[in-house]
């Protein structure tokens, strides 16, 4: 009898409860009993589930208000002190004024940074350690709750953040992070003994930082700190995700851990090795089921490879999905509007741990005691590798015959930027906004409208319409020189090209958390990618008849909707993401046909996309690089391509941003002071740059000083004729008030360095 269990479970509800809850608390339309309710709701809902799909232990610890990273901080007492917490529990609303920076009760403050979880579309709020930072238990909401699953006759598994990739993730200014190990080990072992005190068998540290490249330093640390945490009657599984061990692995083989959990679907290769090299008395545990796709699992494979292993271990040998199920949509019963043979491909949160079970059970009993569980699943997959809908031999002739120049504009930047700068006639310092404008209640409630078959088409697009036209209205009156369309047809930047893409199907309720209450629904790309129609230029065309400054196309690059999507597996990523660039380059083309001459392809999701290990790291820029040029280089020189770019550390690859040859690109700054801009600098970007000066992700007004200031820093190291003046990035999840008087300073900032600029040269 191998255990099977999971590494978590979503945590935002099948229907979005939480988020639901969490925004009606915010807006002060509901209360915290309200709030602590559905939560309470959702976490009983969520384990009883599990124990029924068959599951041994029950994770607890991957419910979270907000980010589990952020439940870490607070329950190690790691709060920084403009939130002013006095000691002892940190308060909901402290909690909540971290996340975001304001809350119901206490006064604003800037929040904390957030950022993305490794190579995923997650974001965490990263945690702040101060020089000497003293550690102290400061939350009772783990305990409780293991108390609230033990109560309902369940064995809990609490879930943490393990000490040495949680003190990777923060920051601290000055000073070497692991002089801090001590007195974070020590509160970690309270934590361990208070669970061990609670009845608890197992606890699962999740240490991903494993599947990164790790220096000597931090490789001792691991070794020093799992000694430390040996804490008898507990039971330690160290849990590793997101890629193989590799140079890491005889490190974590030999820490005195009760088990091991490895990603055998990012690392299928890692398990000979591993199996060599885990003592006798450790517990494997296999991630064989896809925690960051979709499909479903091709389970004789996964027998094959599991058998021998199950015969060798008996029942040291675990089941589980690869990583957290936090990345996948909750459950497939409620896509009924799929494509029946589709559907039948795929396999959600739920799903997939049905599909563990009936893992155990053939290893158990043998595979013929679950053979109509295995007939399916082959027929699924099967059926998915010889679909003619997932193979369009027109698309992969033309892939293949693309050219060789086909990457390339065909005039340099240099001379590119002189033909532009006289056909635009943009001024110095140029404004320009990064797309979209709010997602008012109103547009979101035509769209949803429309959907339901409320309104017809042209009542939709109407409305869309008329979004625009006050969209370009307000910018005009505001002074903006680069204007846009404002983006309101778009549910959301990815999902909208999923929608109208051949080769990719979006899902009605397949939602993922991003960050907080904030969900997006990555469309399923399939088969192969095709662009049936022009996708945004009716609205782009409309949007520039209104006006007769510049326009702004809007477009989200090929990495990008690759990034964001889940990805067909059984061709290599960069062919997916050639075929969307090749699409990408004929909207391009027909923007520029209907008198588009400004065009921006987003790639926010460029640096996220980023292996995780080094070695993989030149191949991917390589493609990523090539992808983007593939959608862009078809522009003519008079056709100013932008990108833009956010969320992201940009150092270690301005390189390859350079290399994607934009004429403009556009960066999210406001954050960090500029110090991204840095980036750019030092390595001389060579086009055109537009650091942004406004933060987008805050309600507060930025004053017409301070972006002054902001642009004083970047005129002083980047050529002022190559300098854009524009917020960090889109604005739809702001409010109109704010966002017309943020960009009313913004162009009175722009104006202002302009008059410094020629008093300057007279
Ligand atoms: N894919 C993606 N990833 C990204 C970003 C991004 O923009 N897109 N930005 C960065 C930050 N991440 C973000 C992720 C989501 C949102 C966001 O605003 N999401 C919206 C959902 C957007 C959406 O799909 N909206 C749909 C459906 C909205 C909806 O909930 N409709 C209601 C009905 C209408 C209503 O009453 O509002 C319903 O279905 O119940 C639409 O507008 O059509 C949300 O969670 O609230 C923002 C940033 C990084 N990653
Ligand atoms: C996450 S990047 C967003 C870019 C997009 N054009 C917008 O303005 O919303
Ligand atoms: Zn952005």
């Amino acid at each position: 009898m191998s255990k099977v269990h999971n590494l978590g479970f979503p945590r935002i509800g099948a229907q979005r409860e939480l988020k639901k809850a969490l925004e009606a608390y915010w807006r002060g339309d509901s209360d915290q009993a309200a709030l602590l309710a559905v939560g309470k709701a959702l976490r009983e809902k969520h384990w009883r589930q599990q124990a029924e799909a068959g599951l041994d232990l029950i994770s607890v610890g991957d419910f979270s208000w907000y980010d589990h990273v952020l439940d870490m901080s607070c329950l190690l007492g790691v709060v920084p002190e403009r939130f002013e917490h006095a000691g002892g529990p940190v308060s909901l609303d402290t909690y909540f004024r971290m996340a975001r920076g304001r809350a119901p009760s206490g006064k604003d403050v800037a929040a904390c940074e957030l950022t993305k979880w490794f190579d995923t579309n997650y974001h965490y709020l990263v945690p702040e350690l101060a020089p000497g930072q003293q550690f102290v238990v400061s939350s009772d909401a783990l305990f409780d709750q293991v108390a609230e699953c033990t109560a309902l006759g369940l064995s809990p598994k609490p879930v943490l953040v393990g000490p040495l990739s949680f003190l990777w993730l923060s920051k601290l200014e000055g000073g070497d992070k692991l002089t801090l190990l001590d007195g974070l080990l020590s509160v970690y072992g309270e934590i361990l003994q208070r669970l061990q005190s609670q009845g608890v068998e197992w606890v699962q540290l999740d240490e991903p930082i494993l599947a990164t490249d790790l220096d000597e330093a931090w490789q001792n640390a691991f070794e020093y700190a799992y000694n430390r945490l040996q804490t008898p009657g507990i039971n330690l599984l160290l849990a590793t995700y997101f890629g193989g061990l590799e140079g890491n692995l005889a490190t974590a083989a030999r820490l005195p851990v009760a088990g091991l959990h490895v990603d055998l679907v990012r690392a299928p290769e890692q398990l000979v090795r591993v199996l060599d090299q885990l003592p006798p008395y450790k517990v494997l545990s296999a991630g064989v089921i896809d925690g960051r796709n979709v499909w479903r699992t091709d389970l004789q494979a996964c027998l094959d490879t599991l058998e021998p292993v199950a015969s060798r271990l008996g029942e040291r040998l675990w089941l589980a999905p690869s990583c957290s199920l936090l990345h996948c949509p909750v459950d497939l019963a409620a896509e009924t509007g799929l494509d029946p043979e589709l559907r039948s491909w795929l396999s959600f949160a739920a799903q997939k741990l049905n599909e563990l079970d009936v893992l155990r059970r053939a290893l158990d009993e043998g595979r013929a005691s679950v053979a109509s569980a295995l007939a399916e699943s082959q027929a699924a997959v099967e059926g998915r590798r010889h679909s003619a809908r997932c193979h369009d031999p027109s698309v992969r002739a033309r892939l293949a015959a693309v050219p060789q120049d086909a990457a390339k504009r065909g005039v340099a930047y240099n001379d590119r930027a002189v033909r532009q700068r006289s056909s635009l006639s943009l001024p110095l310092f140029p404004t320009t906004t990064i797309g979209s404008f709010p997602q008012t209640q109103a547009i979101r409630q035509a769209r949803a409208d429309w959907r339901q078959q409320r309104i017809s088409d042209e009542e939709y697009q109407a409305r869309m319409r008329a979004e625009i036209e006050i969209a370009i209205r307000r910018q005009e009156e505001l002074g903006l020189d680069v204007l846009v369309h404002g983006e309101p047809e778009r549910n959301d930047m990815v999902e909208y090209f999923g929608e109208l893409l051949e080769g990719c199907v979006v899902t009605r309720n397949g939602w993922v958390q991003s960050y907080g209450s904030r969900c997006v629904k990555p469309p399923i790309i399939f088969g192969d990618v095709n662009r049936p129609q022009p996708m945004t230029v009716q609205w782009a065309e409309y949007a520039q008849s209104l006006t007769d400054k510049p326009v702004k196309g809007m477009l989200t690059g090929p990495v990008t909707i690759l990034q964001w999507s889940f990805v067909r597996d059984d061709q290599p990523r960069e062919e997916t993401a050639r075929q969307v660039a090749l699409a990408l380059r004929d909207e391009v083309a027909d923007l520029e046909r209907v008198g588009v001459k400004v065009i921006q392809i987003d790639e926010p999701a460029f640096r996220e996309g980023l292996p995780l290990r080094e070695s993989a790291r030149a191949h991917y820029l390589n493609w990523a690089v090539e992808s983007f040029r593939l959608a862009a280089a078809g522009a003519t020189p008079d056709a100013q391509v932008h990108t833009h770019m956010c969320y992201s550390e940009f150092n270690d690859i301005v390189e390859h941003i350079a290399a994607m040859d934009a004429d403009v690109i556009t960066i999210e700054t406001a954050r960090s002071a500029m110090e991204l801009l840095h980036a750019f600098v030092d390595f001389d970007y060579p086009n055109e740059i537009g650091p942004g000066i406004y933060d987008i992700h805050s309600p507060r007004v930025p004053s017409v000083e301070e972006m002054v200031e902001r642009l004083q820093l970047a005129a002083e190291r980047v050529a002022p004729e190559r300098l854009w003046v524009n917020p960090d990035c889109g604005l739809k999840t702001r409010a109109w008030p704010e966002v017309e008087a943020s960009l009313a300073n913004m162009v009175e900032a722009a104006r202002l360095m302009r008059e410094r600029a020629v008093s300057g040269a007279a």
